[in-house]
């Protein structure tokens, strides 16, 4: 834990679930344990939100994978941060490399769909990341620069953002970072929010984070210094994978 604020765990159900598996994940989230002082976010695709949002357990905070640019209106097939706040939702995911990869959100984009949902009164997990060629290339921190500073450049207040990084050759593909890789960058990460934004938003801010994180690895990785939390994919469809996960921070401080 290097910010000041909860560990905080989400997890990414992505294009998963059907009425009956995300009822089924629903029933064993509600009678899993994990501290008090842990953040436990579910983000469920936005068919089952609704149902989500009414049948779990209060200890639980839901979120969506994404939302529109602007406010609600003439936009075909978008859901924006009004309809979100409306069903009782505080927590949008933005950013998410499946997003920028497959759909071309450019950094400018994510940049401004991350001020309006929290100019609109919601939290953000803003997401940052780079592909193996990326890394491979020297050209990591460069990547990681562009995809701070889209959002840096349009927000002011970061008190409602966590962000994830998410290395892109560790998402789905069972490729854990290490837990000093994760740590190098989460490190670097801080301190460019002390050099670009604020001391104090360096150190509030939290930093989880994601890429085939699972019940084996993730207390290794909460032992990190930089480490906040965790933003889990597949494992977050296991309740009993998911639960550990939650823990993983109360393992290290034991
Ligand atoms: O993309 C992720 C979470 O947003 C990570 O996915 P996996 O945990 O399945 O690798």
């Amino acid at each position: 834990m290097g910010s000041s604020g909860n560990f905080f765990v989400a997890g990414n159900w992505k294009s998963n679930g059907t009425k009956e598996s995300v009822s089924k994940l629903v029933k064993e989230l509600n009678s899993s344990k994990f501290p008090s002082d842990v953040d436990v976010i579910v983000a469920p695709t936005f068919v089952h939100l609704p149902y989500v949002v009414d049948n779990i357990d209060s200890r639980y905070q839901v979120s969506a994978q994404n939302c529109w640019v602007g406010k609600a209106g003439a936009y075909t097939g978008e859901v924006a941060p009004e309809h979100l706040l409306d069903l009782g939702l505080q927590w949008v995911i933005l950013g998410h490399s499946e997003r920028r990869s497959l759909l071309k959100e450019s950094n400018e984009f994510v940049g401004d769909k991350t001020a309006n949902a929290l100019a609109q009164g919601m939290k953000v997990i803003a997401c940052i990341g780079e592909t193996l060629e990326q890394r491979e290339s020297g050209q990591m921190y460069n990547v990681l620069d562009g995809q701070l500073s889209g959002i840096a450049d349009r927000i002011a207040d970061w008190e409602n953002v966590v962000v994830a990084y998410e290395p892109v050759w560790a998402i789905g593909t069972g490729k854990v970072a290490t837990p000093d890789q994760a740590q190098e960058v989460h490190a670097y990460i801080r301190k460019w929010l002390a050099d670009k934004v604020l001391p104090k938003v360096s150190g509030a801010t939290r930093i989880i984070y994601g890429g085939s994180v699972n019940d084996k690895n993730s207390a290794e990785l909460a032992g990190k210094e930089d480490v906040d939390g965790f933003l889990v994919g597949g494992a977050s469809l296991q309740a009993a994978s998911f639960a550990t996960i939650c823990n993983a921070n109360a393992k290290v401080a034991a």
